[in-house]
């Protein structure tokens, strides 16, 4: 990791703008995210390097010209925009807020799923508890709650984790299939994307998915779907109930993005139980984004401001880990990492484990 090692090369003066900056991040967070949502940016991209008017964009949105005012000149302030002759024209940082996929899955997550409840990332931080959870529903944690999600928070949030994990399945088949596992256990398998993605790869893989019922649900629905129903297997379970069976029989056990929704203890509890299932020559793979495996610092950026949702919004207690932390509960469950391989996907790390001799 080449950042976070020595002191920001920045001078006093502009260190006390950037505090300025988070002072006020929320407002310009919603001003971003109204600036897309009323089309403006598209608008303004379209005038080119002219640029256009307040007037002009009012008459083609259904904002009042103080509204588009307000946020435009904010957009100014923000380094999305700069005026050419006085008129509004998209810069380097606007562009990429309009055109960036990650930006735009990033920024719908932490609005439609955060951003009320980290409010009260204060209270949370001090109880263990993710109290900002109670903005989307009733649960201890959210996984219970995602298939129930309101329309558009559930579609933020899942895109939002597909995002990340679909850039790293597609290369990550060739490696996983190099060891012929006929049974693969996909626990914390969701809505079956990897399920689905490993039977389209070989034609004749199992595939076991442990899960909450909600998640399992739609992870059937969708093998169905896809016409694969008898080849991916349902194995309902609550990880966090250590009185639960665990599936036997893997070859091969998969956690992708999986173990940062657990505690540091969680995670021990889940790995020894998994290491107990296991046969001597089967495999477990552990797909992760670690910040300190990030080899970009925006990376680290995203992958640590994550971390806050677990604290405020989805259980109070996990987050996105260092790998050094991982690697410790890894050996303390019985296990040890045969293969460590980074910058799969975006960010991913891989690291594959067996049990200790
Ligand atoms: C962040 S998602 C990861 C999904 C998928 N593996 C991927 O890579 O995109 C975490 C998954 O773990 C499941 N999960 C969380 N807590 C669980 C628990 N206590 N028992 C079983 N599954 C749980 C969630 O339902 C969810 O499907």
């Amino acid at each position: 990791m080449p950042f976070y090692r020595s002191p920001l090369a920045i001078s006093a003066f502009d260190a006390k703008f950037e505090a300025q900056k988070i002072a006020f991040a929320p407002i310009s967070f919603q001003v971003a995210r109204c600036l897309l949502k009323f089309n403006l940016l598209q608008l303004i991209s379209d005038c080119g390097s002219k640029g256009c008017s307040v007037t002009h964009l009012a008459q083609q949105t259904e904002l009042s010209e103080y509204s588009v005012g307000v946020l435009v000149d904010m957009g100014l302030s923000m380094g999305l925009l700069y005026l050419n002759n006085d008129m509004y024209t998209l810069d380097k940082i606007g562009h990429f807020l309009l055109h960036d996929d990650m930006a735009q899955v990033n920024l719908n997550f932490t609005h439609d799923v955060c951003y009320q409840g980290l409010f009260e990332l204060e209270a949370s931080l001090l109880e263990g508890k993710p109290k900002g959870l109670s903005s989307l529903g009733d649960w201890q944690t959210i996984y219970p709650g995602l298939s129930q999600l309101p329309e558009q928070i559930k579609k933020s949030w899942f895109e939002f984790d597909h995002y990340y994990s679909d850039h790293a399945f597609e290369s990550l088949l060739p490696l996983i299939f190099q060891a012929k596992p006929k049974h693969i256990v996909d626990v914390g398998g969701n809505t079956g994307k990897w399920a689905l993605a490993c039977t389209g790869y070989n034609a004749d893989v199992q595939i076991t998915i442990m899960d909450l019922p909600g998640q399992l649900k739609v992870a059937i629905e969708n093998a169905k779907n896809s016409g694969v129903a008898e080849r991916v297997h349902p194995f309902t379970t609550d990880l966090l109930d250590e009185q639960k069976p665990f599936c036997e029989n893997g070859d091969l056990y998969w956690m992708s993005q999986f173990l940062d929704c657990f505690s540091e203890s969680e995670i021990l509890s889940i790995l020894t139980r998994a290491a107990k299932v296991m046969k001597p020559n089967s495999e477990l793979c552990i797909l992760e984004t670690f910040w300190d495996r990030q080899p970009f610092e925006a990376g680290a950026y995203c992958v640590n401001a994550t971390s806050l949702y677990f604290t405020a919004i989805a259980n109070g207690n996990s987050r996105m880990y260092h790998s050094k932390t991982l690697l410790k509960l890894i050996s303390q469950a019985g296990l040890f990492v045969d293969e460590d391989i980074d910058n799969i996907g975006l960010g991913h790390t891989l690291l594959r484990c067996k049990r200790k001799p």
